[in-house]
């Protein structure tokens, strides 16, 4: 059965009708194109082109891409680093046309100061916002705590695990109350069993904190399991050749989420529009 007869009939939990009266748009892309020129070179090519979406308050959305499709050019020009070449991108319904204060960015690496405790990691965000020294402490030791860090707050990065780290990372990103985050493949680096927890913690803190999260992932399955929304992109130009909904329990729980067995089916629909294995003779 093709994986759109499937999700024919959409469940209670996530009607998307009755989310769209109920959450305003929080990003927005506008026929997006964006081309880098090149020294010495008249015409650019584009790297993305004709990027159409909207993203929902609460919602979390995977981009999911060949390499190289303009993933983490979308997440650039979201955030304001990047402005687009074409079309406009809003966020909290204005126009992107610098740094957004409302959103934070997480990535593959940590980047964590190896010359400051994790703690005073954590508080960097606030310590530039400008806020007072004994405010800053209690939200990163409350952040730590939440994160599964407590008692490590006096460590410095060389003595955490990469799991660790990346948990560090994941409460500096929340220290300053990000509305938006943009999550780019912020779990890759580790290995299978750490990135599971790690998926499970930042799922519940999305939901439980109702944040709006653009996250690319080259995992399938970690985009289904942690997902309201897939955005599927062709190779460059890259553009969304189609929006899967992800009409399943257990958006904050992508651990029990992963066990469903209508997993399998839409692996399979992800690997047929990503061409996965088209030009690959298996033996
Ligand atoms: N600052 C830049 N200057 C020039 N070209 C760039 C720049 N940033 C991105 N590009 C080009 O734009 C295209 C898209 O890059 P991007 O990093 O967004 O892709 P991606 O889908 O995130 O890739 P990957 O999955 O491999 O991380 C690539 O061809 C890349 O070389």
């Amino acid at each position: 059965m093709a994986v759109k007869e499937m999700y024919a009939v959409t469940p209670q939990w996530n009607n998307p009708a009755l989310k769209e009266e109920l959450e305003p748009t929080e990003i927005e892309f506008r026929n997006v194109g964006k081309c880098f020129p090149a020294k010495g070179k008249a015409d650019a090519p584009f790297a993305i082109r004709e990027v159409n979406f909207k993203i929902r308050r609460g919602e979390v959305v995977s981009i999911i891409g060949p390499s190289g499709c303009g993933k983490s050019t979308i997440l650039n020009m979201g955030s304001g680093l990047y402005r687009p070449s074409e079309g406009e991108v809003f966020v909290g319904g204005e126009p992107v046309t610098g740094p957004v204060p409302q959103v934070a960015f997480m990535l593959q690496k940590d980047l964590l100061m190896p010359w400051r405790s994790i703690r005073r990691n954590v508080e960097l965000g606030l310590e530039i916002q400008g806020v007072p020294a004994a405010t800053r402490q209690k939200v990163a030791l409350d952040l730590l705590d939440r994160c599964h860090l407590n008692g490590y707050a006096d460590h410095y990065p060389f003595q955490l695990s990469g799991g660790m780290r990346q948990r560090a990372a994941l409460a500096r990103t929340l220290a300053i109350d990000p509305q938006v985050l943009f999550l780019d493949e912020p779990f890759s680096a580790l290995d299978a069993q750490t990135k599971m927890i790690l998926q499970q913690d930042m799922a519940r803190m999305l939901f439980d904190e109702k944040k709006t999260a653009l996250f690319i992932t080259h995992d399938l399955i970690e985009g289904i399991a942690m997902s309201d929304r897939l955005l599927v992109m062709s190779a460059r130009p890259g553009t969304i050749i189609e929006e899967i909904s992800i009409d399943l329990p257990f958006r904050d729980n992508p651990l029990e989420r992963r066990k469903l067995p209508e997993i399998g089916p839409l692996v399979g629909r992800l690997m047929e529009l990503l061409q996965v294995g088209a030009d690959t003779e298996l033996h």
